[in-house]
């Protein structure tokens, strides 16, 4: 594995929005994306998952380059390695938990029950095995965000996308969950990068952290490094309200 398991050089356009933002980072690092409402974390998640095409610049994970458009490199979002947990990407509403979970697995050939008890292990992790038979509608919140967690996980992916993995949980849960998530990615090994409002998450979680406003990056540093110096109002605030 290469000293920078990520590189990214992203540059991209959404509409009258700009994306302009290059890093790095360390295989089994964590990084916090942060910045107000509109920065381009989501887009910046997206880019990384294939979802968005890059103008310019490069994607690499390890040896392998995902996208470089300067010799029209572009692994499709299946192809990439990727664990995702994104906003408004529901789980399966016509599969229960554990086949939710299985998915992945399934998807890329392995025998189904095989990818069953894999799946039924990361219930267990995320403190859910009890819940494998329900559908979706049949969970709440918290509960449904442990399910996709154990969906993103379960491949081992070389990149793990989690775009606000506490949004709209209550206090308790929120706290339950982001520990629960803390021991899990002690023990990941790829690149996990998530996005959050709450600083209380980045201290938490992450090693790094990439301050974005306008698409681009204003600070880049640990958590305590970029909270006794914030370079933008935004994360003065977000340090404030922790
Ligand atoms: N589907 C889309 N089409 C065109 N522009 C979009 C689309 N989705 C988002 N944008 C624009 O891209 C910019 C960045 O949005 P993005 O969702 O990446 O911000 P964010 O930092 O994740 O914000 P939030 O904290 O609200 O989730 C915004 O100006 C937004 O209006």
């Amino acid at each position: 594995m290469s000293a920078s398991h990520l590189d990214a050089e992203l540059s991209l356009r959404r509409g009258d929005f700009g994306l302009s933002l290059a890093f790095t980072a360390d295989a089994g690092a964590t990084v916090a994306l942060v910045g107000p409402n509109g920065a381009g974390k989501s887009t910046t998640l997206a880019a990384l998952a294939g979802l968005l095409p890059l103008t310019e610049g490069h994607l690499r994970v390890g040896a392998r380059t995902l996208e470089a458009p300067a010799d029209a490199t572009r692994e499709p979002p299946q192809a990439r390695d990727v664990g995702m947990c994104f906003q408004g990407q529901a789980l399966f509403g016509h599969l229960s938990a554990v086949d939710n979970v299985a998915y992945g697995l399934r998807a890329r050939g392995v025998a189904r029950t095989q990818a069953r008890a894999m799946a039924h292990s990361w219930l267990e992790r995320l403190e859910v095995g009890g819940l494998a038979a329900r559908r979706p509608a049949q969970l709440s919140g918290g509960q449904a965000q442990r399910v996709a967690l154990a969906r993103a996980l379960i491949t081992a992916p070389s990149l793990l996308l989690l775009d606000e993995p506490f949004a709209g949980l209550d206090a308790r849960t929120h706290a339950e969950i982001r520990e629960l998530l803390r021991r899990t990615l002690a023990e990941f090994e790829g690149v996990a990068l998530l996005t959050s409002h709450d600083f209380r998450d980045v201290e938490a979680l992450a090693d790094e952290v990439l301050v974005l406003e306008h698409g681009a990056l204003a600070q880049r540093g640990s958590p305590a490094a970029v909270a006794a110096e914030p370079a933008t109002e935004h994360l003065r605030a977000m340090v404030d309200a922790r």
